[in-house]
């Protein structure tokens, strides 16, 4: 069988995270893992900086970035994007009570992780805030927690997980959807040129989404 390999950073749960047993897994795992069914092809997944990702597959490293990567016009120089698998929009969390809009955030820290395009948005458009990068948005929501960070800014559906399980911090203000920074969706990312793969994994999107693959792990990692 074909085979390909997936790598992720796996810092960003419920799209990817180290489990237990340092296993990697979540929602964009068991998409990658269905889409190989799919294509009958075998795959691994290996984890990696978030950074990293990107010249990594294009030195070769692997076939395929699968780690909820916006697709945005910069990356696209970069690389090949499958179609959108995922919608998302970007938002700001603090401690409850603390900030009601945005606009508050100036002179604020603001953790981000490093290559996001959560960290390009505020250093571009937001230079009032003070981005604050991290290796991992894990670490970023411990300093959160730990008072040493005045908001984190990430995915909205990632940052939805973190309110439910933290009782102590909210969402501020709007969800921001400037598709120049965040793009059209989340995409899976190939070497440029590599249209063969593009388009067996475009395929089997349409697939998974057409049979109920898709919603099932949908379900699975955002319920309700
Ligand atoms: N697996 C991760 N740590 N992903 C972070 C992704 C953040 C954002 N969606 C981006 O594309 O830049």
């Amino acid at each position: 069988a074909e085979k390909i390999r997936f790598a992720s950073s796996a810092t960003y749960p419920p799209f990817e995270s180290l489990d237990h047993d340092n296993q990697i897994v979540g929602f964009d795992i068991d998409l990658a893992k269905a889409l190989c069914q799919q294509m009958k092809a075998d795959c691994t997944f290996t984890n990696n900086a978030f950074d990293s990702l990107i010249p990594s597959l294009k030195f070769r490293r692997y076939d395929a970035v699968i780690s909820g990567m916006d697709i945005t016009a910069d990356r696209s120089k970069q690389v090949d994007f499958t179609q959108p698998y995922y919608a998302n929009s970007a938002i700001v969390i603090a401690h409850k009570g603390q900030f009601t809009d945005f606009s508050q955030l100036k002179g604020k820290r603001v953790g981000v992780e490093n290559g996001t395009t959560h960290q390009k948005y505020l250093l571009e458009k937001h230079p009032e805030v003070i981005a604050v990068a991290y290796d991992s948005y894990q670490n970023a929501i411990l300093d959160l927690k730990n008072g040493r960070l005045n908001g984190v800014f990430g995915d909205t559906a990632v940052v939805n997980q973190w309110l439910k399980a933290n009782d102590d911090l909210s969402a501020v203000g709007e969800h921001i959807t400037d598709t120049d920074f965040f793009g059209t969706g989340l995409g899976i990312a190939v070497r440029k040129g590599n249209a063969p793969l593009l388009n067996e994994l475009n395929s089997a999107l349409v697939a998974l989404k057409a049979n109920g693959t898709w919603q099932q792990i949908n379900q699975k990692w955002f319920p309700e």
